[in-house]
């Protein structure tokens, strides 16, 4: 069969991972359409993040991912970046082009990543140390990196998380307009804002584990969502007879 423009880009069927007994994923299933901008909701351990390492090929699982993308752009969360590592943002956006550390760049490679730097308006900063810059100077590093690939698909996790209202703000602009700019490009952003979702996602996914509602933005935020999806915070959700 071959791929046109109206196929989903990426499509998840019953999807599940399990690390001993705590099940992540539940039977999770769900399409990205090429140009959709989709939000990921969920309490903490809910299976977010399992579930973004499932489509980057990081994780073994059950059941069906058909990803049609050419290329994926990751956005990791910033706030589990360890500091002490030795680089500059140029380093990280070269390897988001090489899909390996630079030693020694090319010229046009270090051409490339100042103008995806400068992009996110993270030129100012390019050959300063990582460890020397705030969250959401990082994030924008990150972002730069994800996007020189040119992806049609980007997965971004908490991309907001330690960044400040303004840099948010920023961030969710840029999305916008980088997708307005590149139509065919699928965002999918893991996010514990409600509002964000439903301002900037034209879809959600509310996870506990398993789906609990996924569709359209407006249709699928609502309290009852909410409650299912968040009244068994801080509860692990093991295995039960069915999955024995
Ligand atoms: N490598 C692992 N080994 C064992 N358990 C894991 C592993 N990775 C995740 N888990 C468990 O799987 C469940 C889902 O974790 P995951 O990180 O996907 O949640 P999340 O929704 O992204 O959480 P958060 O919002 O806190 O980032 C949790 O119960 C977590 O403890």
């Amino acid at each position: 069969m071959t791929a046109d423009s109206t196929d989903p880009l990426l499509e998840v069927e019953d999807l599940s991972v399990r690390y001993g007994e705590v099940i992540a994923l539940d039977r999770v299933s769900f399409r990205v359409s090429p140009g959709e901008f989709l939000a990921v909701l969920g309490p903490n351990g809910s299976g977010k993040t399992t579930l973004f390492r499932c489509i980057l090929g990081l994780e073994s699982y059950a059941g069906t991912i058909r990803n049609r993308a050419r290329r994926v752009g990751y956005v990791p969360q910033i706030k589990n970046f360890d500091r002490s590592f030795p680089g500059r943002p140029r380093e990280v956006v070269i390897s988001g082009i090489t899909g390996s550390w630079p030693a020694r760049p090319a010229r046009r490679l270090r051409e490339q990543a100042r103008r995806a730097l400068e992009r996110v308006g993270a030129g100012d900063y390019e050959d300063r140390p990582l460890a020397a810059l705030s969250g959401g100077q990082l994030q924008r590093v990150y972002l730069a990196r994800a996007l020189v690939a040119d992806p049609d698909l980007l997965l971004l996790d908490e991309p907001a998380a330690g960044v400040d209202r303004t840099g948010e703000y920023d961030l969710y602009q840029y999305l916008e307009t980088y997708q307005a700019e590149h139509p065919g490009v699928a965002i999918a952003m893991i996010t514990h804002d409600w509002e964000v979702a439903r301002h900037h996602a034209h879809t959600s996914l509310i996870l506990n584990h398993r789906v609990i509602g996924v569709g359209p933005s407006a249709e699928v935020l609502t309290e009852d969502c909410l409650r299912r999806a968040f009244g068994h915070m801080g509860h692990a959700h093991v295995l039960g007879p069915d999955h024995a």
